[in-house]
């Protein structure tokens, strides 16, 4: 054990303790003295309040627990009111409108898709802030969004029917997203720029132009023969790439060798969910990264295809106007920061009664002392334009948390000698709580309010694990199909719109969690943009270009307005838990099936989270479909398993036999992993298997139904061991 550095009366880590003295403050204009001591009082402040609401939320769930112990017949009134007697469904405040200030054009004015990235992968990081454009070819070209049928594969060698099947499609959408006055852009042989106008020659023959003139933005090389033409479409950037001697140029008929797409415009590097940080050399590693990305100077060497790779931020994007002057387009998407929510102590700082600081004090003070190098201007490369932090706050619960999280950042502010309201707050609409009091929620951070996001993962797990003592759940997939979700996805734009967000403030929907699914994307999750929402959660780079094709389809600023006139949702649907009407109907095949794709993503995470401190994995499902699985699949995974044992669908031997088998099927799946320990080996031994077992039979005494304490105790265990 290192010997802890003591100061104004917090025992930190001494690793972490010299990067904040030695790399984080110089530069900031903050005194080292003052930022200890004022950090030491925000926690004494702060931690009595942060328990506290943490009993609450305990309190609350007991209340419940035994209110569905003495009603077996679910009478919704009599449910409804208890939950107002217990004060966990609150009157919603009238006329709440928010008023932030200096918020991001990103935020406040544009649409398109929004990143998440472990913020500890410095490799993923610097991709995903540098994902702000994207080649539409190469998504297309790399994924299943074009399909691999007739004669259309992907091999080692460039398959020029697959090629031509991608230009089509980038065709069709210049057509969708730029219309021509007359003829389509299938036809165009060149593309010039004549008196400020596009002109588009149509198969060397007629000429026609932009129905929208105004969409030309401007060019790079010449009018005569640009090399880029600059074109936007509901305010999200087109560049059209010329180059005829380029592969695909060369075939091209008018010479286009890409179309470049303005696709992740924001992005947030994620501190929580899918990032597994349990101690102060893992908090390092995000502190770290998230710096280098304030002061820009993160890079990274990485292997790939035999070529050793730099990754660095990109710079931005020159181009000339129509007026002839010299223009730039942001090179990066805006960072956000996720910070982790109320629950967590950590290990890395100590307090003056020897407990661990909570780990959302510590992200808040560190994670904004870094960002004042983008404040002060110190970056090479710059993130907020409106002097903002903009920080994501996960997993609050009702309207006091928020309250709490808003105290917390104005002491943060002061510590650090901000303007109030400079840290902004994006609030994760993802707890029941805050979902059936969101006009509460919002109103508690009026002035910081950035975003208002369904995070239905979170909720989903959130939603098992309240109703526990209800009922059986309906299978996992059957859940998503419920009114309950329906009403809780339009209750938040319907608030939002209220609130006053539209212009102001994102209302975002949530991931789309299968990372290699890009069809099935294109094509469903153009649902989150007809909603209303202005942004959504993308996976991965490649899903951010895909998503950014649906902004081009809705002006969603406009569809807000049609949707502020609809009947708002009832919060009242939102209170009806997914309960099986008949769970005597299923077969045992159908349960032992359902337990055993929980079973599967459940050991799939975790073994690479206890076992490597990866917090964010690919685990395929039983149908062999890889799923984007964090902190929150696994919550609802885990609180399923456990819900069916409490009512007895299952008994702990079917659990225990299933997460045997599946343990079997996992070690088979990470056989090529040369860091991978097997747990069918032996069971008892493997601190992973043990840590699912746990998670699944201890499922009704985790705190909401939160896979953290488990993660993170077994976690430490197994890097004390090894
Ligand atoms: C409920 C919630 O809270 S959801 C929010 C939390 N979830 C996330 O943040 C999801 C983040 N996404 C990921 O971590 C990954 O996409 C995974 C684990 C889901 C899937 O990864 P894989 O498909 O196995 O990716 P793989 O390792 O093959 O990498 C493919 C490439 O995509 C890039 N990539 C993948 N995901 C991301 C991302 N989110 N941001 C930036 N780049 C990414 C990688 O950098 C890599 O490119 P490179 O080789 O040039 O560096
Ligand atoms: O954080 C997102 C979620 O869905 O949970
Ligand atoms: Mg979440």
């Amino acid at each position: 054990m290192t010997t802890r550095i003591h100061h104004a009366g917090l025992a930190v880590d001494p690793s972490l303790y010299a990067f904040i003295n030695h790399q984080v403050i110089p530069g900031t204009g903050v005194d080292v003295e003052h930022f200890w001591q004022g950090f030491a009082k925000i926690v004494s402040e702060m931690t009595p309040i942060n328990r506290a609401l943490l009993v609450k939320r305990d309190d609350l769930q007991v209340q419940i627990d035994q209110y569905h112990q003495a009603h077996s017949n679910f009478d919704f009134e009599h449910y409804k009111q208890f939950l107002q007697q217990i004060g966990y469904l609150k009157e919603a405040p009238n006329d709440v409108t928010i008023s932030t200030q200096k918020v991001e054009p990103e935020i406040a004015n544009m649409a398109g898709p929004q990143l998440v990235v472990p913020v500890s992968n410095a490799r993923f990081a610097l991709n995903a802030a540098n994902a702000r454009w994207g080649s539409l070819y190469d998504a297309l070209y790399g994924t299943d969004a074009i399909s691999y049928e007739n004669g259309r594969e992907v091999g080692n060698a460039y398959n020029p029917v697959r090629g031509n099947a991608v230009i089509d499609f980038g065709r069709e959408f210049l057509d969708q997203a730029l219309p021509l006055s007359y003829g389509s852009h299938k036809d165009a042989s060149d593309y010039a720029i004549v008196d400020g106008k596009l002109i588009v020659t149509l198969n060397n023959v007629s000429q026609s132009g932009l129905q929208s003139p105004e969409q030309l933005v401007g060019y790079n090389g010449t009018k005569q023969q640009p090399k880029e033409l600059i074109l936007q479409n509901n305010g999200l950037h087109i560049i059209i790439q010329f180059d005829e001697n380029h592969q695909i140029g060369k075939q091209d008929s008018a010479h286009i060798k890409d179309v470049v797409l303005e696709s992740a415009l924001t992005t947030i590097m994620d501190c929580e969910d899918s990032v597994a940080a349990v101690d102060a050399e893992d908090k390092l590693g995000v502190y770290s990264n998230w710096l280098g990305l304030n002061k820009g100077d993160l890079s990274v060497e990485f292997e790939k295809g035999g070529k050793v790779l730099t990754r660095a931020l990109n710079p931005d994007k020159s181009y000339v106007d129509l007026s002839g002057k010299e223009q730039s387009l942001k090179g990066r998407s805006l960072m956000l920061v996720r910070n982790v929510g109320h629950l967590m102590t950590n290990p890395a700082i100590i307090d003056k009664n020897g407990d661990e600081i909570f780990e959302g004090i510590m992200d808040a003070v560190i994670t904004s002392l870094i960002a004042l190098h983008d404040l002060r201007g110190n970056g090479k490369a710059g993130n907020s334009r409106a002097d903002s932090i903009n920080i994501v706050k996960p997993k609050m619960h009702g309207p006091e948390e928020v309250a709490y999280a808003n105290t917390l950042f104005s002491k943060v502010e002061n510590l650090l000698n901000l303007p109030e309201n400079t840290l902004k707050m994006g609030i994760m609409d993802e707890e029941r709580r805050t979902s059936v009091n969101l006009a509460a929620c919002i109103f508690e951070a009026k002035e910081r309010v950035i975003f208002i996001n369904t995070g239905f993962l979170d909720r989903t797990g959130d939603e098992i694990h309240t109703s526990m003592l209800a009922g059986p759940m309906l299978p996992k997939e059957q859940i998503k199909a419920q009114k309950w979700i329906g009403a809780y996805e339009n209750n938040n734009v319907d608030v939002g719109l209220a609130c006053g967000l539209s212009g102001k403030a994102q209302i975002g929907k949530g991931m789309w969690p299968m990372p290699d699914e890009m069809a099935k994307m294109l094509a469903q999750k153009t649902a989150h943009v007809q909603s209303g929402a202005n942004t959504a959660w993308v996976p991965s780079p490649t899903a951010a270009t895909l998503h950014a094709l649906h902004y081009h389809q809705q002006d969603v600023f406009s569809l807000q307005q049609e949707i502020k006139q609809r009947v708002a949702a009832n919060v009242d649907d939102i209170l009806c838990p997914p309960l099986h009407p008949e769970p005597k109907s299923m077969t045992q095949d159908d349960i032992q099936n359902e337990l055993n794709n929980n079973a599967q993503g459940i050991l799939g995470y975790m073994v690479r989270w206890v076992e490597q401190g990866v917090g964010c994995s690919k685990v395929p499902d039983i149908n062999n479909i890889g799923l984007m699985e964090d902190r929150a699949t696994l919550r609802i995974s885990s609180q399923h398993m456990t819900n069916w044992l409490c009512h007895g669908i299952c008994n702990e031997k079917q659990i225990v036999d299933t997460l045997q088998a599946m343990a079997k099927v996992v070690d088979k799946q990470n056989e090529g992993d040369e860091n991978y320990r097997n747990m069918a080996d032996n069971y008892a031994q493997s601190v992973a298997f043990q840590a699912a077992l746990e998670l699944v039979l201890t499922g009704t005494k985790q705190p909401n139904g939160y896979t953290e304490p488990v993660l993170h105790r077994r976690r430490l265990e197994f890097k004390a061991a090894h």
